[in-house]
């Protein structure tokens, strides 16, 4: 029997009405997906769960750079939980399915030119996503097939084994200070966990992107293969870890992450209120604008 780390997760974000077919699996024409395979699937995320491994793969599709948009979030929040849920799903692949990006993280236009109450359910469903995935009873793997800046390298931060590909052109870090932004202090506690206070206070101080090998060297991800390996490594790292049993793995688990997820839902409406405050302010507003204008501009 799975031990719940936390039973029933602080949910607020789901959206009055459920646009998608969520929650019904993809139509898929006979004889195309395995009898053990089940699919479901809405505008920005694919989910195979695999029922004879217990071993789901969900697929960001949200081109050109898969960035958590609301929509987004919500979509994934919802999958999470769909899976959570499910008896036979222990275990979880998180991959792109969009070329040459993980994830872009946050989507810099939800965070510009709204209002105050925009911005709070943004960033409501931006802790949501965090908690769910962070306390999830599965065993979590980042197959990272790409760049994954900022709220992309949280996700992977927030499961419990990151998989990068080998490619000289990818980057991964948590970048905010580029941008005149600050990393909240629950990102910086994932951070901090995962390779150390000094690394986490140099990275982030200034706002670093990682090559591969570099993340590899400092602990930001475990291992790295090509590209043709991936899918096969992460299966490999999901069976080995699943071979525990559940109660034991959960617990320890849950143990060793209470400190910070206790210390993040204590601090949940305080955290809200300072993301609207901060990012109401001008002078933000003017840094978030000039940084999109520079990535457009990096295009042509
Ligand atoms: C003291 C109190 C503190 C309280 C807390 C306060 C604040 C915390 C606030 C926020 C925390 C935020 C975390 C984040 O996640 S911010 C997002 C940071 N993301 C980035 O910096 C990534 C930017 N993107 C890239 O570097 C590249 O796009 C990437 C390497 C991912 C891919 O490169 P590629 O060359 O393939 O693609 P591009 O041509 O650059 O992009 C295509 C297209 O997509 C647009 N775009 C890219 N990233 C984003 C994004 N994150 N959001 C929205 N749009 C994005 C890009 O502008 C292009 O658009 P277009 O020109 O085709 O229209």
């Amino acid at each position: 029997m799975p031990v719940s780390l936390y039973a029933s997760p602080p949910g607020v974000l789901f959206p009055r009405g459920s646009p998608q077919e969520w929650g019904q699996a993809a139509r898929q024409p006979p004889g195309l997906l395995p009898a053990q395979c089940r699919a479901f699937s809405n505008n920005k995320i694919l989910v195979e769960l695999d029922t004879s491994s217990g071993v789901a793969t969900m697929k960001f599709k949200s081109p050109p750079v898969n960035s958590l948009s609301l929509d987004f979030l919500t979509e994934f929040c919802i999958s999470l939980e769909k899976l959570e849920n499910d008896r036979a799903c222990r275990g979880l692949i998180i991959t792109s399915a969009v070329p040459r990006v993980f994830s872009s993280g946050l989507d810099i236009n939800e965070m510009c030119g709204k209002s105050r109450e925009h911005y709070a359910e943004f960033w409501r469903a931006v802790q949501e996503m965090w908690i769910r995935l962070y306390s999830s009873n599965m065993v979590t793997v980042a197959a990272i097939n790409g760049s994954s800046p900022a709220g992309g390298c949280l996700i992977a931060l927030t499961c419990d084994y990151r998989i990068m590909v080998e490619n000289p052109k990818y980057i991964i870090g948590l970048n905010e200070a580029q941008l005149g932004i600050v990393a909240p202090f629950w990102f910086k506690d994932t951070f901090v966990k995962a390779v150390g206070h000094r690394v986490a206070e140099r990275s982030l101080q200034l706002g670093l992107l990682h090559s591969v090998p570099e993340a590899h060297r400092i602990g930001l991800v475990d291992e790295v293969v090509p590209e043709e390996k991936l899918q096969e490594k992460a299966a490999a790292v999901v069976a080995q870890w699943l071979a525990l049993p559940d109660h034991a793995r959960q617990l320890t688990k849950s143990m060793m992450r209470k400190a910070v997820l206790d210390h993040m839902l204590a601090h949940r409406e305080e955290d809200i209120q300072n993301f609207v405050n901060f990012i109401s302010k001008d002078s933000i507003q003017k840094s978030l604008s000039m940084y999109m204008e520079m990535l457009k501009k990096k295009k042509s």
